[in-house]
């Protein structure tokens, strides 16, 4: 494994029982080629003309599943596993040397993705196993919400407790519901037992708060008046036609963004982006470019992660496991994409949906499909683009 010293940070292993695919695949090509051969040097000639046009369709049939066999074939021909190791990465590069990353949630309305999920996700972002000092949380909001916007007022006032309990009772999963919806009283001594309960209510109180407001749909006076940013919805006309907003609910360059154990806060950033009714929004991949510009001006971390606002993160380490693909000095360079995998809630034991990494190599021009993808494209090659990233996403 290690060349001239060098220990690689991911090591790419080859699925086993490739052969036996391509064998089984190239049978399944002798016999197309056999339909083929027989299509064309049996033609039915003399038939009648309904014969003729059934043997010229069957004929366009198996042309057209021969082309989806071989699309779907090329695409498994040659399978590899990627495994990171984390560890090694931790070894190598210390606070100081791990690189700023950039995290873009989107949410796009209020009622279809309520705001207690939404801040779920962000808290479990927030959580991450990384230096807080190099994370940034971008939320953009297309339903231009100021009930998404009240909830993440109140994710960053419970973040400065929920990071230290998280790194305290080395919580997993780090969003909250998720966690405590699982999860059983730890039995420690009382004073730990009393701090465990005491923030499972603080959770739960937010929650309670967060969904009253989503209930009422509109933020009652006395709460309007705590922060200043409600004031912007003054000039909201609609959710299509508004102004920017942006709200920087937590500054990680103030050294006073600390939580309740003085330790740095990852910053977190509210951003509705302008609309107006005349110009397309262009759904998530306008909004991730609006997101490219502000964090650009704010954090401008080199590696971007982009995820949906019902996608809180299931690993507090999963972040440097992406960074290992990245990082690594021999094959990181040839890296530009990572997708992390994907589990659903409660819909099978059984993995039947692709939950296993993806890395393109290589990567030249852009690339088609998905909207992720599409935010790809114009950071490669927009006109005021100077901004060189590394995305991780998960599409
Ligand atoms: O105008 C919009 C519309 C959607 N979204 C956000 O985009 C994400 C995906 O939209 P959704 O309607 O939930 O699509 P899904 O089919 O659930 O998502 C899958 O398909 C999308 C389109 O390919 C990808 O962008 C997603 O990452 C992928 O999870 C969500 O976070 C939305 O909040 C916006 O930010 N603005
Ligand atoms: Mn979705």
């Amino acid at each position: 494994m290690a060349k001239n010293g060098y220990v690689p940070l991911f090591e790419t292993r080859p699925v086993k029982g490739r052969t036996f695919f391509k064998l089984f695949a190239a049978s399944i090509l002798v016999g197309i080629c056999f339909i083929f051969i027989y299509r064309l040097s049996f033609f039915p000639l003399e038939g009648k003309s309904i014969e003729k046009w059934t043997w010229i369709g069957m004929f366009l049939a198996e042309l057209w599943f021969s082309f989806y066999w071989f699309l779907t074939t090329a695409c498994r021909w040659n399978c590899v596993y990627r495994i990171p190791f984390k560890d090694r990465l931790s070894q190598r590069f210390g606070k100081e040397l791990l690189p700023g990353v950039d995290i873009f949630v989107c949410t796009a309305d209020p009622l279809i993705e309520p705001p207690s999920l939404v801040i779920n996700t962000v808290l479990s972002l927030m959580a991450y196993d990384y230096p807080p000092e190099k994370l940034s949380v971008y939320l953009s909001d297309d339903g231009g919400s100021d009930l998404t916007f009240y909830a993440m007022l109140e994710a960053a006032t419970f973040s400065k407790k929920w990071l230290p309990f998280c790194r305290k009772f080395k919580v997993e999963p780090r969003s909250p519901e998720a966690y405590f919806k699982t999860a059983v009283e730890p039995d420690l001594d009382p004073v730990q037992t009393n701090e465990w309960r005491s923030n499972k209510k603080l959770y739960e109180d937010m929650k309670m708060r967060i969904e009253t407001t989503t209930k009422l749909n509109r933020i009652p006076e006395e709460i309007r008046k705590q922060h200043k940013g409600f004031r912007e919805w003054d000039f909201v006309s609609s959710k299509r036609d508004h102004q920017t907003i942006l709200q920087i609910l937590i500054d990680g360059r103030d050294s006073n963004a600390v939580d309740i154990e003085g330790k740095p806060l990852p910053t977190l950033v509210y951003l509705a982006r302008e609309k107006r009714p005349q110009f397309h929004h262009n759904f998530k991949a306008g909004a991730v470019n609006a997101l490219i510009r502000v964090s650009s001006r704010i954090s401008n971390g080199p590696i971007i992660l982009n995820v949906d606002c019902d996608m809180y993160s299931n690993n507090s380490e999963s972040l440097k496991d992406a960074l290992c693909f990245f990082m690594d000095e021999e094959k990181g360079n040839e890296i530009a994409f990572v997708q992390y995998p994907q589990n659903f809630e409660n819909v099978t034991k059984n993995e039947i949906y692709a939950c296993s990494f993806r890395v393109i190599e290589k990567m030249e021009g852009p690339l088609t499909s998905a909207l992720d993808v599409f935010t790809e494209e114009r950071l490669f090659t927009g006109k005021n683009m100077t901004r060189s990233v590394r995305l991780i996403g998960r599409n």
